[in-house]
């Protein structure tokens, strides 16, 4: 019988910053094809459980693993190198570099990485930015594109070292719903191709789109919803479940 491992693996994960504890001891799994959202209020420490759980900061107290690795155990050069072998990160603003065009944009962290010939990334990027829907705007300056074209590229950017997960904080919460759909439905699709996804949102139209939602409060993890992948209807129906969940406190540990 063989055991497979789990891809991220948190077991007591606690931070402070100074003498504030933001995360209090949270035990968290997240196998392989998982599509999670994290919800909670403002403040309850999801953007920091994003970024501890990803090795890019660090904990203060427990243990984080990747495919196994242990990631408190690794300096900073080893955790870099996972990370750009890895993992992708996608964000609620883009970050590109306005003297490039968004073709270059895309193929920089790997091309500075040396990860490939150039060449070879240039046709992965552009074969990322066909199936996101923005070759077209390949060889175009970062103020001739749109936030959710923008968006694209920078999912684009992310995925040029083929990663094993793609973390997202809020990637549609700067975006119009129309923008936010096609983005969902890019990330969705990207699932469906055996990518494992960890987003943040405060969206609970985003969250319906996952298959599994964590709630957090106060930097815990007081709810975790396994609703099952969603099969492209009656998305309506599942935010209002979903909505009412959030709503009611039938969340695990919620009911008082
Ligand atoms: N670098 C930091 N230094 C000090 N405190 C921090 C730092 N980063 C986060 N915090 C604090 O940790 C707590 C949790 O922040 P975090 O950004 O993780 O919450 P969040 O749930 O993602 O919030 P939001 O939904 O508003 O983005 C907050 O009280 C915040 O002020």
């Amino acid at each position: 019988m063989t055991t497979q491992i789990p891809l991220l693996q948190a077991t007591g994960l606690t931070k402070s910053f100074d003498r504030h504890t933001v995360l209090h001891g949270i035990d968290l799994q997240v196998d392989h094809g998982e599509f999670l959202s994290v919800m909670g209020p403002s403040g309850s420490g999801k953007s920091t459980l994003l970024y501890t759980i990803s090795g890019m900061d660090t904990i203060s107290a427990g243990t984080v693993s990747f495919e196994g690795q242990d990631l408190t155990g690794m300096n900073q050069k080893q955790l870099a190198r996972l990370r750009l072998t890895s993992m992708g990160f996608i964000f609620q603003h883009v970050h590109l570099l306005k003297n490039l065009c968004l073709l270059d944009n895309v193929v920089l962290p790997a091309y500075l990485a040396g990860l490939a010939p150039r060449d070879e990334l240039n046709e992965r990027a552009l074969q990322l930015m066909e199936r996101t829907g923005v070759a077209e705007l390949a060889d175009r300056d970062v103020s001739e594109a749109s936030g959710g074209q923008l968006q694209r590229i920078g999912i684009c950017r992310a995925l040029i070292n083929a990663p094993t997960i793609l973390f997202g904080d809020e990637p549609t919460g700067a975006l119009d719903s129309t923008a936010a759909t096609e983005i969902m439905d890019i990330l969705a699709e990207l699932n469906a191709d055996g990518m494992t996804l960890m987003l943040v949102t405060h969206d609970p139209r985003v969250a319906a789109r996952t298959d599994r939602v964590l709630y957090m409060v106060d930097g815990q993890i007081v709810g975790d919803r396994r609703q099952g992948r969603h099969d492209g209807t009656d998305l309506d129906q599942r935010q209002t479940e979903l909505s009412q969940w959030l709503a009611t406190g039938e969340r695990v540990g919620l009911a008082r």
